[in-house]
C-alpha cells in the first residue's frame, strides 16, 4: 500500500481531505459511523507516515449535536444551529482525538471564521498556525467557528473553508469526501441514468452540463454546488481537487498513485487495454478537477476568496481593459473610475464593476468589430493618460467637506442600490442574479440614475481609499488626488486587483 502513494517528484505532497456531516453521522440515527472514521484515521497516518502533510477539514458538529440532544432534525433557527454546533463540536473533536490518539497521531482544533481572516495580519497568522502545526507533525482539524458565526462572517459551508484552506496553505490536492463517488450529471441518488464526470479542465463549462440543484442527505449544507464552488476557488488557487467517496478512505492512496501514473505517462487516461510496462492502473472512481496553469497569487486569491466585499468600484471600458492585462499589475487609477456603490473603509474588499447597456439598449448589436476595437483603444489611452477629468466629474477643492460628496444617507450607507454578492454588504435590498456558466455576477440594483444600465461585476480589490474618498477622485489624475483629498497614500484607489470577467 504504501508504495502506491509515494511522494510525487520525491517531494511530498501537502493534502487537505474535507468529510460531509453524511459521512460522519448517519443520516437518520446521528450516530456516528465509526468503520468510516477508523478508515479515514489510518488512511491519514499512512499519509503522514509517507512524509505528506495532511489537514482535516471535518463538518458534523451539528450531526454530534444532534445525537446528543436526541434531537430527530438540525433546528431552523441560526442561534438553535449555533448552540448545536457548540454542544457538538466538543463531543466531535474528542471523537477525532480519540481515535487519532489510538495511532499516537497528535491533533489540533482549528475554528475558523470568515472574520478570522479576512484581515491581512489575522489571515497571515492563520497561515502561520498551519504552518506551524505542520512541521510540528500535527494534523490540523478545522471546522467553522458556527457557534460565534454569523451571517455576515461565515464561509456557509465546510466545502468551501476547505478550498480556502487548502489555498491558504498552498496545498497540492484537496480531496472532497462525500456520500457519492463522483460528481455526475444529475443527482445520481435521483436518477439512475446519472454519467458519472472523470475530468474536469473548466468548471464553467461543466456547469452547463451538469445539474447540481438537488441536495442529497437531510445532514449536508449546499450539495455538489458548494462543492464545485470550492473546486473552483481551490483550482484557481493550483490545488488539484477531487471529488469521491467516504466509504472507502483507502481510495485516496489509489486516487493519488492512479494520478501520479497518468501524469508519468504509466496509466491510461480511459478505461482500455493495459499501456506496455507497467500495467496500467484501474481507475479508481473519481471526480478530478485539473489545477489552474496560472494560479492566482496568494495575495490575489486572498482578495478574490476569503473577503467579503465591502462595496462596489465602477470601472470605465479603459480601465477594464487594462486592468485584466498582467501588466496593468493589478492597480486602478482614479482616472478610470466612474462611480462607487457601497460604503467600505480602506483596505477593504471591494468589487469591479462596469456598465453594461442592456441588450435591449444596443440597437443594431452596436457598432463593427473595427470601431469597437478603435474604442477600446480609445478608451485604453484616455486611462492611462492619468486621466482626463471625465466631462461633469466635479473637482472638489482641497477642504470640500465629507458631507458635500453625499447626497442622501444611501450615499453614505450604500444600502439602496449595493446588492449581496453572498458576500459582506450589510444590508443587501436587491435580489442578486448569479449568471453561473459565465461565473460572474450582475448586479440587478445597480442602475444608473440617469442611464439604463446596469452593473456587472467582473472583478474584486483591496481599496486603498475609503468609498466617499473615491467618490471625490473619481475620473481625476493621480496627481490631483493629494489636492482634493488634503494627502496621497497612493496614486491607485484599488490595489491587487483580479479581473474574473475580461472586457
Ligand atoms: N450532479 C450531482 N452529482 C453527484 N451528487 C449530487 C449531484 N447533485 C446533487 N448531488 C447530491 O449531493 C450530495 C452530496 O452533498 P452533501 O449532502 O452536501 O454532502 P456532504 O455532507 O458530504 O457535504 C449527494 O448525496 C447527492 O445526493
Ligand atoms: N460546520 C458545520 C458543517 C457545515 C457543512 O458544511 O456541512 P457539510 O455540507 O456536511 O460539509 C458542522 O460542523 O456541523
Amino acid at each position: 500500500m504504501k508504495s502506491m502513494a509515494r511522494p510525487r517528484h520525491g517531494s511530498p505532497n501537502t493534502i487537505v481531505i474535507k468529510l460531509g456531516t453524511s459521512s460522519i453521522v448517519h443520516e437518520t440515527t446521528h450516530q456516528p459511523l465509526l468503520s468510516t472514521l477508523s478508515g479515514l484515521v489510518e488512511t491519514v497516518v499512512q499519509l503522514r507516515e509517507l512524509g505528506h502533510k495532511v489537514v482535516l477539514v471535518s463538518s458534523g458538529a451539528i450531526g454530534v449535536g444532534l445525537k446528543r440532544m436526541e434531537m430527530a432534525s438540525k433546528p431552523k433557527s441560526l442561534s438553535g444551529k449555533q448552540a448545536l454546533a457548540a454542544i457538538g463540536q466538543g463531543r466531535l473533536i474528542a471523537l477525532w482525538d480519540n481515535l487519532f490518539g489510538q495511532l499516537g497521531q497528535p491533533i489540533a482544533q482549528v475554528l475558523l471564521t470568515r472574520g478570522d481572516i479576512s484581515d491581512r495580519t489575522r489571515y497571515l497568522n492563520a497561515v502561520n498556525t498551519f504552518k506551524e502545526l505542520l512541521s510540528l507533525g500535527v494534523v490540523p482539524i478545522v471546522n467553522e467557528n458556527d457557534t460565534v458565526s454569523v451571517s455576515e462572517i461565515k464561509f456557509g459551508d465546510n466545502d468551501t473553508l476547505s478550498a480556502i484552506t487548502s489555498s491558504m496553505i498552498h496545498a497540492d490536492y484537496l480531496f472532497l469526501l462525500t456520500d457519492v463517488d463522483s460528481l455526475y450529471t444529475t443527482n445520481p441518488r435521483k436518477d439512475p441514468t446519472a454519467k458519472r464526470i472523470e475530468e474536469v479542465s473548466s468548471i464553467a463549462t461543466i456547469r452547463s452540463q451538469v445539474s447540481t440543484t438537488t441536495l442529497g442527505s437531510n445532514l449536508g449544507t449546499g450539495g455538489m454546488e458548494t462543492k464545485l464552488i470550492a473546486a473552483e476557488i481551490a483550482t484557481a488557487a493550483g490545488v488539484t481537487t477531487v471529488i469521491t467517496s467516504s466509504k472507502d478512505p483507502k481510495a485516496i492512496f489509489r486516487i493519488l498513485e492512479y494520478n501520479n501514473a497518468l501524469r508519468s505517462g504509466r496509466a491510461s487516461p480511459a478505461p482500455g487495454p493495459a499501456a506496455d510496462p507497467p500495467r496500467a492502473a484501474e481507475r479508481p472512481p473519481h471526480t478530478l478537477f485539473k489545477p489552474s496553469p496560472t494560479p492566482l497569487r496568494d495575495l490575489k486569491a486572498w482578495t478574490s476568496h476569503t473577503l467579503h466585499p465591502a462595496g462596489t468600484v465602477i470601472v470605465d471600458g479603459g480601465a477594464h481593459h487594462v486592468l485584466a492585462r498582467r501588466e496593468s499589475g493589478g492597480r486602478l487609477l482614479a482616472a478610470g473610475v466612474r462611480g462607487v456603490r457601497g460604503a467600505f473603509a480602506s483596505g477593504q474588499a471591494v468589487r469591479i464593476a462596469v456598465r453594461r447597456a442592456p441588450a435591449s439598449a444596443a440597437p443594431g448589436g452596436g457598432g463593427s468589430d473595427a470601431a469597437d476595437a478603435h474604442e477600446a483603444e480609445r478608451a485604453r489611452e484616455a486611462y492611462l493618460r492619468g486621466g482626463e477629468t471625465q466631462p461633469g466629474t466635479p473637482v472638489l477643492p482641497a477642504d470640500a467637506s465629507l458631507a458635500s460628496s453625499i447626497s442622501t444617507i444611501d450615499d453614505l450607507l450604500g444600502s439602496s442600490v449595493v446588492a449581496d454578492l453572498g458576500g459582506g454588504d450589510t444590508t443587501p435590498s436587491v435580489p442578486t442574479k448569479t449568471l453561473p456558466e459565465e461565473d460572474h455576477v450582475v448586479l440587478d440594483g445597480g442602475r444608473d440614475e440617469s442611464e439604463d444600465w446596469e452593473l456587472e461585476e467582473v472583478g474584486r480589490g483591496l481599496a486603498n481609499y475609503n468609498s466617499a474618498q473615491i467618490t471625490r477622485v473619481k475620473g481625476l489624475k493621480s496627481s490631483q488626488i493629494a489636492q482634493v483629498l488634503g494627502y496621497a497614500d497612493s496614486e491607485y484607489v484599488v490595489e491587487n486587483v483580479t479581473i474574473r470577467v475580461p472586457p
